[in-house]
């Protein structure tokens, strides 16, 4: 299959260009959300998947965003990652209204989504997938020195010890490091937002500890993480607030220490919790 390659000829899915940051605002203070959506519908055809949704997320903290199977979590980070575009509703971001007509354009405003398979190359290094279809060239040729030492400087500012060489393969590396490599993808470009959907999916208890780790420490440096999660102990251990879908509507969005894992289970499973006097 001939797929299109970047600048160096790597081959693994199309290029994405390096998106074009706009100034940030100065003095926004810290409880502004940088995403604030609300009333957002969304429907495929004459199915409404998502009714009237209310959704925020704030510069230093983890947004925990639950619900059970099929209550609309993908088709919600999706609308944030512009890869759909609500029907109705509206969008802000750092209280300005946009409208994304592609990843692209959430991409230029520092939107980053990890998704669940990650769309890591196997075949290339933790540097050549870090910079996959965004590489520094150094007039025609890649720039490989640049681009190893901002890899390498990523991960170390994001406290990865655990990785060894940046020119290891992604085929040689665990679940948790790939995992990490795809967090440090989407950091590197300057993010503000980085939505991670269940990024502990499939791992053991120490690495799913490890990148919890990450997921808090991306949120300390000041970014608005997003993490869609099914596991409790995990919202619990790491989000600053909690956002529950329940079929298609927002049952509630809360701030973790006000919540019991009870009252949370109750809103995924029911749309309310009679102790929050919540109801979707
Ligand atoms: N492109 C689409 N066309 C039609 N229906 C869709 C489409 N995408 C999602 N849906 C439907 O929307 C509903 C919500 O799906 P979504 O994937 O957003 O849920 P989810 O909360 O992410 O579920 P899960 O936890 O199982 O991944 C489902 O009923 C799904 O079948």
């Amino acid at each position: 299959m001939n797929r299109p390659a970047g600048p160096g000829g790597r081959v693994c899915g199309p290029p994405v260009p390096a998106p074009a940051h706009p100034p940030r605002a100065a003095n926004v203070s810290p409880v502004t959300p940088l995403l604030d959506l609300r009333g957002i519908d969304k429907s495929f055809g004459p199915v409404q998947v998502l009714h009237d949704v209310d959704f925020t997320a704030r510069p230093g903290e983890v947004t925990a965003l639950v619900g059970d199977n099929g209550a609309g979590k993908t088709t919600l980070v999706k609308c944030i990652g512009g890869v759909h575009q609500p029907d109705a509703g509206e969008y802000r971001f750092e209280g300005t209204p946009v409208r994304l007509g592609s990843p692209r354009d959430a991409a230029g405003l520092g939107i980053e989504v990890v998704h669940q398979d990650l769309a890591l190359c196997e075949n290339l290094d933790i540097v050549e997938n870090m910079f996959l279809g965004r590489e520094r060239s150094n007039g025609l040729a890649l720039d490989e020195a640049a681009m190893e030492e901002q890899a390498a400087r990523t991960l170390a500012a994001l406290s990865v010890r655990t990785m060894g060489s940046v020119r290891r393969r992604v085929s040689d590396l665990s679940g948790g490091q790939r995992q990490t490599v795809a967090i440090a993808r989407a950091v590197l470009w300057d993010s503000r937002v980085v939505v991670l959907d269940e990024p502990a999916a499939a791992l053991g208890v120490a690495q799913t500890q490890q990148v919890l780790e990450l997921v808090r420490r991306l949120a300390d440096k000041g970014l608005a993480v997003v993490l869609i999660s099914h596991n409790m102990n995990d919202v619990f251990a790491v989000s600053d607030q909690i956002a529950a879908l329940y079929l298609g509507r927002m049952a509630a969005q809360v701030r973790t220490a006000d919540v019991t894992h009870r009252q949370v289970v109750e809103l995924i499973t029911s749309g309310r919790s009679g102790d929050l006097g919540l109801r979707a």
